[in-house]
């Protein structure tokens, strides 16, 4: 190693891990079990290892299933699903790398004497994982967007017919900022139209205040996104268990807080840099420096990231966009 005696942990290059994910016939993906002594021994994971020095992601990855579970895979059936910047309570830190298999030879089996389970994707929630590897299922199960309206969108029965398109598309996640006129005679259709189609309604505690926001909450289909200064109150109260949260965060404090008071998801909304000049790629290594410290899936605002691609290579979620007026 050519690190200096005086660099931190923090200094240097985190340890790329690359991971792939199997899928049979049935839909059902593969997880491989931590076996031995092994930090995260016992825990749930996508076979896979690190990337040695000289090898480039898929490489390792094909290296890594071969060895591991006995199957070959092209470098062109893997598909990158998402790069997950993670510290570990060890304090050690990786990006783990995903990728979608789309296609591989031979059966799959446990080479190193590691248990193996074949599990439908609603499902992977049964099995403990890593903390980096929460991103990962909720890239493989929920929304890529996450879209959000404005004042720019109309209101009463207008934003109704605007959310109902956006629904009737392929929206699946959508917060409702601000206030909301004749909200109880909305709120049921919403609700039954997002049951409907598989989609979550988010109020803003904001607009309607934390316990209207809550009540709203338990409506399937519904949730509520919450405001900084309620997240203290949701976090003591057993009434939030269950219940679909998000918030929206620009530090690693205010993204952990969120995380402890148990939301499902957040958008980060970044300050524009002084250098516009790289601003993009800039913007997307300090999402990445925030991505490592929380685990619960993040959406990056509009404008911050040019493409869903490259928002994931950062360990998104996603990206927020906004409703169409
Ligand atoms: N393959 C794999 N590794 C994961 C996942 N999630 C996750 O945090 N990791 C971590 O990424 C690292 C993978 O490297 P490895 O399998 O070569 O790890 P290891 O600890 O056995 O290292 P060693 O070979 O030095 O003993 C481990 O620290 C592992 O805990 C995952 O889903 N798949």
């Amino acid at each position: 190693m050519n690190h200096s005696p005086f660099s931190t942990p923090d200094s240097r290059p985190p340890i790329h891990v690359v991971a792939g994910v199997l899928s049979d016939a049935r839909g059902r993906i593969l997880l491989a079990r931590r076996e031995g002594e092994r930090e995260l021994a016992g825990l749930w994971e996508f076979p896979g290892g690190k990337v040695e020095k000289g090898e480039i992601a898929r490489e390792a990855l094909a290296r890594e299933l071969a060895e591991e579970i006995g199957v070959e895979v092209e470098p062109a059936a893997m598909r990158p699903l998402i790069a997950v910047p993670h510290r570990m309570a060890s304090g050690k830190r990786i990006v783990l790398d995903v990728h979608r298999i789309a296609r591989f030879k031979g059966r799959a089996r446990g080479l190193e004497s590691q248990a193996l389970a074949w599990v439908q994707p609603e499902r992977l929630a049964d099995y403990s994982m890593p903390g980096a590897d929460r991103p990962v299922v909720a890239a493989l199960r929920e929304p890529e967007f996450c879209v959000v309206t404005s004042s720019r969108n109309a209101a009463g029965e207008a934003l109704f017919t605007q959310l109902e398109q956006a629904l009737a598309g392929d929206a699946r996640r959508v917060i409702v900022r601000g206030p909301v006129r004749e909200l109880e005679s909305v709120a049921d259709a919403l609700a039954s139209l997002a049951v409907r189609l598989g989609a979550s309604i988010l109020f803003e505690s904001d607009a309607l205040g934390l316990d209207a926001a809550m009540v709203l909450a338990r409506r399937p289909g519904l949730g509520a996104h919450l405001a900084a200064g309620d997240l203290d109150r949701v976090a003591a109260s057993p009434a939030a268990g269950g219940l679909l949260l998000s918030a929206t965060g620009d530090s690693a404090l205010a993204l952990a807080r969120a995380q402890e008071a148990g939301v499902g998801f957040a958008l980060v909304e970044l300050s524009t840099p002084r250098d516009a000049r790289h601003e993009a790629a800039s913007r997307l290594a300090r999402f990445a420096a925030l991505r490592e410290s929380v685990t619960i899936p993040l959406y990056l605002a509009a404008g911050q990231a040019d493409d869903l691609q490259a928002a994931r290579a950062h360990g998104a979620q996603g990206l927020v966009v906004p409703l169409p007026g």
